[in-house]
């Protein structure tokens, strides 16, 4: 088993654009790994992310209702970015590609 990691950003704190960031990020982490068997998705929000719940969104989109998801609210220290995402999936696969996007992308710049 092995951890995959990412993270978005979101400009608005609203519904639907919490839902996009959320699922877009998710499809990405898809997208760029190999996937077999996912045990967990562990979530956090920055605590300014208040209108919705980004593994709601995940759970409802992909239909992972027999998963166990949690969010939770990252700790925030001086200089932390607001509006941030963060998304861990333990999981079994051939792949470990971490997933940045938008001004997330900045909070792992060795890696790009
Ligand atoms: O990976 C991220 O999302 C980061 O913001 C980087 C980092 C780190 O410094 O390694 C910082 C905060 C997170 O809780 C996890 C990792």
């Amino acid at each position: 088993m092995l951890g995959i990691r990412g993270a978005t950003s979101i400009e608005k704190n609203e519904i639907e654009h919490i839902k996009k960031r959320s699922i877009e990020l998710y499809n990405k982490i898809l997208e760029k790994n190999d996937i077999q068997n996912i045990v967990t998705i562990l979530c956090s929000v920055t605590p300014d992310i208040t209108a919705y719940n980004p593994i709601t969104a995940i759970r409802e989109e992909f239909k992972l209702d027999k998963l166990p998801l949690m969010t939770f609210q990252e700790a925030m220290f001086e200089g932390s970015k607001k509006g941030i995402i963060r998304f861990l999936i333990l999981c079994e696969s051939k792949t470990q590609n971490f997933v940045f996007l938008h001004d997330a992308k900045s909070l792992r710049e060795d890696l790009y």
